[in-house]
């Protein structure tokens, strides 16, 4: 079965994941979707210093939105602060540092934040790791999983009444066509059983994001949710799978191109309108299981997972 999936997904992903295909997608995007001021709306974006997520700053930047930049690294953030601001024009453009594999830090940072900004009105779970070798860190957990699920999942959460406080609030997930070889798997959160598979272990994660993303719309409906794809795109996370990079190069989409989905879920009125905790590919709500793969969970399962969550959130969660 997992051969079959991934022999789909491949197949897939090079008819609808590439360059030429992001191309041919845009012929239907409508233009003026993208042509908003978000001016005094605020966006928090992590993993802003590279790739999608700076691509994807600096965008918004461009329509006159204040921007959080969350990174894990001081140096590369100022230096991708600087370009943005040289790029748009906007200095409102904040950088707050943070390594997402250290839990605790995730729940201070977020409380830290509420405390010192009255609003924020988009948050963008951009950031994700695929380390190749498993690390656990000061709780114990998964390092993988503490950045890809655990993290997007304490940020949201602490970061709900600021959210729903503020206007036409929006949270979106960066998660990754991956995820569609997967079934969503409650049993082994933290990766001990088995060979230590990276990529394997980070579709898991992309594919508890689309599940966390689901259960977060219905529990709170004031909050506009959203999941996506975005494409295969020239990225360091891209170049750090050499034999993929190697093969795919030429056809990978820019980082422009990655964020193009991202931005539209952020700033137009048209993705408001879609439902919520809905995944998303190239500005179109698509479905989140390949045809007969066989990775469909129960709505207890997914139910039990919310709990895991919440669970080892509040493990973390300092006193
Ligand atoms: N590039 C692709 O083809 C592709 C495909 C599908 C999904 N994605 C997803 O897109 C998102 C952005 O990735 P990208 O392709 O722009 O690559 P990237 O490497 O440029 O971006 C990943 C960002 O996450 C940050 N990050 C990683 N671990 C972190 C940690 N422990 N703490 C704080 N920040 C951390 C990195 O510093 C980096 O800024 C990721 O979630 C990735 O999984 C990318």
């Amino acid at each position: 079965m997992s051969l079959y999936r991934s022999s789909i997904w491949f197949l897939k992903g090079l008819s609808e994941y590439t360059r030429s295909s992001f191309e041919s997608a845009a012929k239907r995007f409508v233009e003026k979707d993208l042509d908003v001021s978000v001016a005094g709306r605020s966006f928090m974006i992590t993993g802003a210093s590279s790739g999608i997520g700076k691509a994807v700053a600096t965008a918004i930047a461009k329509r006159g939105g204040t921007i959080h930049m969350v990174c894990r690294n001081k140096d590369k953030a100022e230096e991708a602060r600087a370009e943005i601001v040289k790029e748009t024009g906007n200095k409102e453009i904040y950088i707050h540092i943070l390594d997402f594999t250290e839990t605790r830090k995730v729940w201070e940072f977020a409380e830290a934040f509420k405390k010192k900004f009255r609003s924020l009105n988009v948050l963008i779970n951009n950031a994700g790791s695929m380390l190749t070798q498993r690390e656990v860190n000061t709780e114990g957990l998964e390092k993988n999983f503490a950045c890809n699920t655990l993290a997007p999942y304490i940020l949201t959460k602490s970061l709900v009444p600021l959210l729903e406080k503020s206007g036409d609030p929006r949270v979106i997930m960066v998660s990754s066509g991956i995820m569609l070889v997967k079934k969503l798997r409650i049993g082994d959160l933290q990766s001990q059983r088995g060979r230590f598979d990276g990529t394997m272990v980070y579709a898991q994660h992309k594919r508890q994001l689309v599940v966390m993303t689901e259960q977060l719309a219905k529990a709170h409906a004031n909050i506009h949710f959203s999941v996506m794809h975005p494409g295969w795109v020239d990225t360091p996370a891209a170049e750090a799978m050499p034999d993929f990079y190697q093969s795919m190069k030429n056809k990978l989409r820019t980082p422009e191109q990655g964020a193009d989905t991202v931005v539209w879920l952020a700033v137009s009125e048209a993705s408001a309108a879609k439902p919520s905790g809905r995944f998303f590919q190239d500005r179109k709500m698509i479905p989140t299981h390949l045809p007969l793969a066989w990775t469909h969970s129960s709505l207890e399962q997914k139910e039990r997972f919310m709990t895991l969550l919440e669970e080892l959130a509040k493990a973390s969660q300092p006193h």
